[in-house]
């Protein structure tokens, strides 16, 4: 299973600027999270400081006991082995084909013969999607083959900690789809824990377990994903809908007299903020024929226990999501009175928000998503 990485009191800055600010939140062991944030809130150095690539001047991110922040060197590099990076671009090297970019790390980093190398570099090639195209340069195949390729080199290593920069970059709307699949696909089959950072909202709204956003140099919210997806905050209802309306602007945030124009109802085009007609739809399942994934009936225990402190909207989502208990039985059984009492029917209605803890036949996507893929 994953590992949880808790970060604590993160504060960034670049010289005078600074990027944010007491960032505090946990991803719990592999569930799959999204952070969500307008161009520029900084993500991307979020997720750099996860890995110590970055250092926050203040605050801590602990994996597996490790400070990644604060501690020495050495230990960090080491706790690093346990990442498993995937960039915007994929970060592959233009001069190997497939399989030496992504054997790399197990040459860089292993000692492994070059049978057991060619063994677990296919196994991930099938994972993605991508067995047949390893003799290729990464300037010979499209973008999202170049993701992909990425995310196999992120999973050599057998990372414990997926983190994913922008995985829909670049990609049309159908490629997308194929990508949150993989994603979900892979978090059945690893059940490692995983951050995605990404604008998309179809990723945003069928992917993850728990989402968060970075706005005006704070953590706006992270949570359950019912808690921000029925949110009302201005921020994050703009975000959602794509509206013009609310705070996020072009460049920077909005000054208080557009914002004061806007709640007028005088700025010209800015289009209604959409807050009312968003609905949450189901989270994606794995592909049939993967394992169900672990992390759902996991998170169904961490959540029951967090009901109470939830928002009405997000808490009554959750407790739609959640299988409802089967009728009790009737003591009389064999034909007495009120023998029929407490079966199952099966068209009584469900509350299908998520149902992420039932698993179903998922469609299978078969030429972009992984064929199989247990893991050794
Ligand atoms: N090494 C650095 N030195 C100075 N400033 C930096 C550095 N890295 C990032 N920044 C600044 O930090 C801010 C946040 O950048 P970041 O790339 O994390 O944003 P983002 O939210 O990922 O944006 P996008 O969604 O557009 O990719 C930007 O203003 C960027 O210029």
């Amino acid at each position: 299973m994953g590992i949880e990485v808790a970060v604590e009191g993160l504060t960034k800055s670049f010289g005078r600027k600074n990027i944010w600010q007491d960032v505090t939140l946990t991803l719990p062991a592999g569930e799959v999270s999204v952070m969500l944030g307008p161009s520029g809130t900084g993500k991307t150095v979020f997720l750099k400081s996860l890995i110590g690539l970055i250092k926050p001047e203040h605050g801590s991110v602990t994996v597996d006991g490790v400070d990644m922040v604060n501690s020495r060197e050495r230990d960090v590099y080491e706790a690093r082995k346990l990442f498993g990076l995937m960039f915007q671009d994929g970060a592959l090297f233009g001069s190997m084909n497939l399989f030496d970019n992504i054997a790399f790390p197990l040459r860089e980093h292993t000692k492994k013969k070059e049978t057991e190398i060619r063994r677990i570099v296919m196994e991930r090639l099938d994972m993605v999607g991508l067995v047949g195209d390893e003799g290729k340069l990464p300037g010979e195949i499209s973008g999202g083959m170049r993701k992909r390729a990425g995310l196999a080199r992120a999973l050599v290593l057998d990372p414990q900690i997926i983190l994913c920069d922008e995985p829909d970059s670049g990609l049309d709307p159908v490629r997308t789809a194929f990508t949150s699949q993989l994603l979900i696909d892979l978090n059945a089959q690893i059940d490692a824990t995983m951050l995605i950072v990404t604008h998309n909202l179809d990723i945003a709204a069928t992917v993850p377990d728990n989402m968060g956003m970075l706005f005006r140099r704070n953590l706006v919210t992270f949570g359950p994903r019912e808690v921000l997806l029925t949110s009302e905050e201005p921020v994050v209802a703009q975000f959602l809908s794509g509206s013009r309306t609310g705070p996020i602007g072009m460049s920077e945030e909005k000054d208080a007299a557009t914002l004061a124009r806007e709640a007028d109802g005088s700025a010209a085009g800015a289009g209604p903020l959409n807050a009312t007609s968003r609905e949450l739809v189901p989270q994606l399942e794995p592909t049939a024929g993967l394992p169900e994934r672990k992390a759902v009936a996991r998170r169904r225990e961490r959540v029951k226990g967090m009901l109470g402190q939830l928002p009405p909207a997000a808490r009554s989502a959750i407790e739609a999501s959640m299988p409802q208990p089967l009728p009790k039985r009737s003591s009389q059984r064999n034909g007495g009175p009120g023998a029929d009492v407490g079966t199952v029917d099966p068209e009584a209605p469900t509350l299908a928000v998520d149902t992420s803890s039932e698993p179903v036949d998922a469609p299978t996507n078969a030429a972009d998503t992984p064929s199989n893929g247990e893991r050794t």
